[in-house]
């Protein structure tokens, strides 16, 4: 008899990081092996060679914007992920700790908390004001560890009550708990998740010191296999309930004026109503871009053609393009 292996979905570990909140969000532990990989190329990989049939993968922060590290691997410049396509999106609402070690023994005069107020300067004439203040003295945190992701969602925290500490961007918010457990000086902290801190039996230095309470980190599913699924008419009805989305990516002509504005009106001419625009670096030429546009639309649920209509189009005035996926809206 042999015994029924789970599929596999891949995410960004180790345990307890935000993506492993999307992934348990998106799937279900008891038909889905979830197994955490190092960094999100790995992820991709897994996903690309068989070893997962399905990854998660973080896309776009509502606070920090997009998250390179994920448009690099879609930018797909070596062709190292020719048969990588979105298949769905999850949503995380993202609230940030400061975690490490209290002080052993707090000193008497040491209120630490300071007036909560940024000093404004020529670059940042009105910095943004903490949300939060830390739950007891910082004085003695020496390096802070995070994903650079978080760094950039807790600017006003960092700069009002952690100036001066070293920085030191990890893999995930998680692995930077990891590391910061490890710690024998008690002088290092970590931003991550609560569940994060309470794995490692860190204490809470600091609750909510995301810059805004709305701060949101969206998740694409990726998978390989861009057929349309068995249970079509099922996911169609969803679709007309929710919407969908596509993302493609391009590049145009350099030297031709005007070659962007003409692959953003094929969107035009179908109807198109675009969600985001982002660009990465080609690498083949300083200053050249790969193009992402995500658009509202299916292309296998494309009714009146406005989908495939503005595809064939694009393949007419860009250089070059790829439709990365089409898939269910959640917002
Ligand atoms: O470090 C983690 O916990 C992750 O899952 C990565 C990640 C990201 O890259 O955006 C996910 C959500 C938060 O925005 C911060 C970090």
């Amino acid at each position: 008899m042999t015994a029924f292996r789970k599929p596999v979905v891949s995410y960004l570990g180790p345990a307890a990081s935000y993506s492993h909140q999307a992934v348990r969000q998106a799937f279900s532990e008891s038909t889905w092996e979830l197994r955490p990989a190092v960094t999100i190329d790995d992820v991709f990989d897994h996903v690309q060679d068989g070893h997962a049939t399905a990854g998660v993968v973080p896309f776009e922060n509502s606070t920090n914007g997009s998250v390179v590290f994920t448009l690099d691997d879609l930018a797909d410049r070596s062709n190292r992920y020719a048969n990588i396509t979105i298949t769905g999106e999850t949503y995380v609402d993202v609230h940030h700790c400061l975690v490490g070690h209290k002080v052993p023994i707090p000193v008497l005069e040491d209120t630490t908390e300071g007036s909560g107020t940024c000093t404004p300067t020529a670059t940042d004439p009105s910095p943004l004001k903490p949300r939060s203040k830390p739950l007891g003295s910082l004085k003695h945190i020496q390096r802070l560890y995070s994903h650079p992701q978080a760094f950039g969602q807790c600017t006003a925290f960092i700069s009002t009550y952690l100036k001066g500490v070293e920085i030191f961007e990890v893999s995930s918010t998680s692995k930077a708990a990891e590391i910061v457990s490890k710690d024998t000086t008690g002088t290092w902290a970590a931003i991550s998740s609560q569940l994060a801190a309470e794995m490692h039996g860190l204490d809470f230095l600091g609750k909510s010191i995301e810059d805004r309470e709305d701060n949101t980190t969206r998740f694409l599913i990726i998978g390989t296999d861009p057929s349309v699924p068995s249970n079509w008419d099922e996911v169609k009805k969803s679709l007309a309930k929710s919407g969908s989305k596509s993302l493609v990516s391009f590049t145009v002509p350099h030297t031709s004026p005007g070659a962007l504005a003409d692959v953003l009106a094929c969107f035009q001419a179908f109807d198109l109503n675009l969600t985001s625009i982002n660009s990465r670096p080609s690498l083949v030429q300083p200053f050249q871009y790969i193009f992402f546009v995500e658009f509202e639309g299916h292309k296998h649920d494309d009714p009146d053609g406005r989908v495939k209509g503005a595809l064939e189009k694009i393949s007419g005035v860009a250089q070059s393009w790829r439709w990365l996926g089409s898939w269910q809206r959640y917002r």
